[in-house]
């Protein structure tokens, strides 16, 4: 099976970072994972990432220092996920696809349900600090 390439935001404001809920009936449905999508053939994992969150979130974010990539086989395949540390640029996330939003403490992001892909950008991210 082909490894799916996906890019995930660690948005951060005020200290905290924007944690989303996939929605029931999605694969995954019900864990916690970082905004973004599938990096389609032609974009840069930046690329792909700015126009899932302009897709998705309906704003704008600023692309800031890769936390890692890590991969995980699930049933479906395998999934390789980038997670990037962003800033918003214009506009407020809105939901129009996950069932829940929330800002949440670098060290308190471990007590989430995480997507299997994403443990080594939480365990990361989490011992990270940044500006309130
Ligand atoms: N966006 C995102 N996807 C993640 C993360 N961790 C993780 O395993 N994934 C998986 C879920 C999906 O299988 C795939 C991302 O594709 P997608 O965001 O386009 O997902 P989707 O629900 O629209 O598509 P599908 O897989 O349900 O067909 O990667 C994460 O932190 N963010």
């Amino acid at each position: 099976m082909a490894t799916i390439r996906v890019v995930g935001a660690a948005i951060v404001q005020n200290g905290k970072v924007l944690c989303a809920k996939r929605g029931a009936g999605k694969t995954l449905a019900g864990a916690w994972e970082f905004p973004g999508g599938k990096i389609e053939p032609h974009e840069t994992p930046q690329q792909a990432l700015e126009r899932e969150i302009q897709e998705e979130l309906l704003c704008q974010v600023a692309i800031g220092q890769q936390v890692n990539t890590a991969s995980y086989t699930y049933d479906f395949g395998t999934v390789e996920l980038t997670v990037f540390i962003c800033h918003l640029l214009s506009g407020e996330p809105r939901r129009t696809e996950h069932e829940e939003f929330r800002w949440v403490l670098p060290e308190d992001m471990p007590k989430l349900q995480w997507a299997p892909a994403d443990h080594d950008a939480v365990t990361a991210i989490a011992a990270m600090h940044f500006e309130h």
